[in-house]
């Protein structure tokens, strides 16, 4: 590995034959480098040791230490895209150093995919990613093992995002792989999206890449408090295509925290296709008898409880919202304290409530793997052995819902995942146990489009904008 000599910047002193400055003792100077920069990699840092996640860490740092304005929109740039991109980045830098990669100190390891993303995938020039790189793993580990990642960068700028591709393509013949390589997601995610896809080669690309891309904010507007119409003009967003409640906040749309819509509680943050499926969950036909008694099964932190709440106000229903996390079900509450919402610290899957209901959604714990781009670390912390485990918890609470429903009730049994085993998987299943029929889901999406032959309605960001939420609309017999 060689290392190649920068210009001599702050207060380094040049090799040009005098005598190297004498090492000062004492304390540790202050750091010198940029703020967004010390910002992303101290994100990345909670997120390696604390399991952190980087979409709550980031937003109060950011806070915290007063960034804003473009260092707060690179700090930003730089923490999601290199969480993200983990994988492949970690994959170049394996060609980059010549041990494992797995026995450079994870801070590191941290710095150097913050600078191998800058090198990769942003418009910064290279001296200025690897010199910034450098003073970071200064700051981390000293001079010696700054000069290490001097050369790792110097190595990983030899190339650029798409020769290094064609390069560790090269070393797989599996289809698969490649598309994984290329679209930064663990191969076995991957293969979970083609198998609901049916599709592994444009369409599952497009849906990857799209997993990939940053999202929009989206906003819900509190039904019959403010129309989306309403919401979007107070905000500086637009009416979102499909949601008849929903808002998207243009990418960079301010702070949200600072938002007065948010502060007034007449809008929440919600994924448009969260919007769709709990408005589906109202609106999916009963047979005969009232539509009064509600019931949101796994209800923290409140998210559709809010739609089922408001809805349920205009129509004259009352919700029962159970959740199992007492913490979560205080955010419940908090959400819902102004709607005819009653909440239960409960097991769903045996909550002592009395049996009736003329409506219940399922939104059960999933793997989460349909969100995957609003938690960037996410995709890389998430293990196939969490499926089996969920599986069986998500079967037990749809089984709980069919003895909780009335006959000619609807259960609507969602998950934030396309992966099959969660989905049609738990579905078809549990509703023929159940007894319950299942209905097709698809005309409770009006206008919107491709959402296949049914009877399940499946979202994708790369076809909706949405998180890839599944709907599953049963009806007990
Ligand atoms: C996907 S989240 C629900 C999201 C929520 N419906 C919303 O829109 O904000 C699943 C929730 O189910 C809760 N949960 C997990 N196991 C449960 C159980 N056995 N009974 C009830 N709730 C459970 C989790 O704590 C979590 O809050």
């Amino acid at each position: 590995m060689t290392g190649e000599r920068r210009a001599p910047r702050h207060g380094q002193r040049g090799q040009g034959g005098r005598r190297p400055a004498p090492r000062k003792q004492g304390p540790r100077k202050p750091p010198v480098t940029d703020p967004a920069r010390r910002a992303a990699l101290d994100v990345l840092r909670a997120v390696t040791d604390r399991d952190a996640y980087a979409n709550l860490v980031l937003p109060e740092l950011l806070r915290q230490r007063r960034i804003t304005g473009r260092d707060a929109a690179l700090a930003t740039e730089l923490t999601y895209g290199t969480a993200r991109a983990a994988g492949l980045l970690d994959a170049v830098l394996g060609r980059c150093v010549d041990r494992p990669l797995d026995t450079v100190d994870t801070p590191v390891r941290d710095a150097l995919r913050l600078g191998a993303y800058q090198l990769l995938r942003t418009r910064i020039p290279t001296h200025a990613a690897v010199a910034s790189t450098v003073d970071l793993v200064r700051e981390e580990a000293g001079s010696r093992v700054a000069g290490f990642a001097n050369a790792v960068l110097r190595r990983v700028s030899e190339k650029d995002e798409r020769q290094w591709l064609d390069e560790l393509e090269a070393d797989t013949a599996d289809p698969l792989a490649r598309i994984a390589l290329r679209t930064s997601h663990p191969r076995w995610i991957a293969r979970a999206f083609a198998e609901a896809l049916g599709d592994s080669g444009d369409e599952l690309r497009a849906a990857l890449e799209a997993d990939d891309a940053r999202p929009a904010v989206h906003l819900l507007a509190k039904p019959g408090v403010v129309s989306a119409d309403e919401l979007a003009a107070i905000t500086g967003g637009d009416v979102a295509p499909y949601s008849p409640y929903g808002v998207h906040l243009p990418p960079g749309g301010g702070d949200l925290a600072e938002s007065e819509a948010l502060a007034e509680g007449i809008a929440t943050v919600q994924d448009e296709g969260s919007q769709l499926v709990a408005v589906a969950a109202t609106s999916a036909p009963l047979t005969d008898g009232p539509d009064e008694r509600w019931l949101d099964l796994c209800a923290g932190p409140g998210g559709k409880t809010v739609v089922l709440g408001s809805l349920a106000q205009v129509s004259g229903a009352t919700v029962d919202a159970v959740e199992v996390a007492e913490h979560r079900a205080r955010l419940v509450r908090e959400v819902t304290d102004d709607l005819p919402v009653t909440v239960h610290v409960a097991d769903g899957r045996d909550p002592g409530l009395d049996p009736g209901y003329d409506r219940i959604l399922v939104d059960a714990p999933c793997s989460g793997l349909g969100a995957l781009r609003r938690r960037p670390e996410a995709r890389w912390r998430k293990q196939p052995g969490d499926i089996a485990e969920l599986t069986r918890l998500q079967g037990e609470l749809l089984a709980s819902a069919y003895r909780l429903v009335r006959p000619g009730g609807v259960v609507t049994y969602v998950v934030c995942s396309p992966h099959l085993a969660e989905t049609e998987g738990i579905v078809v299943e549990a509703a023929r146990r159940g007894g319950a029929e299942i209905l097709d889901a698809r005309p409770l999406f009006p206008d919107v489009p491709d959402l296949g032959d049914g009877p399940f309605v499946q979202l994708w960001p790369h076809r909706h904008g949405t998180d890839a939420m599944f709907c599953a609309v049963t009806r007990k017999r």
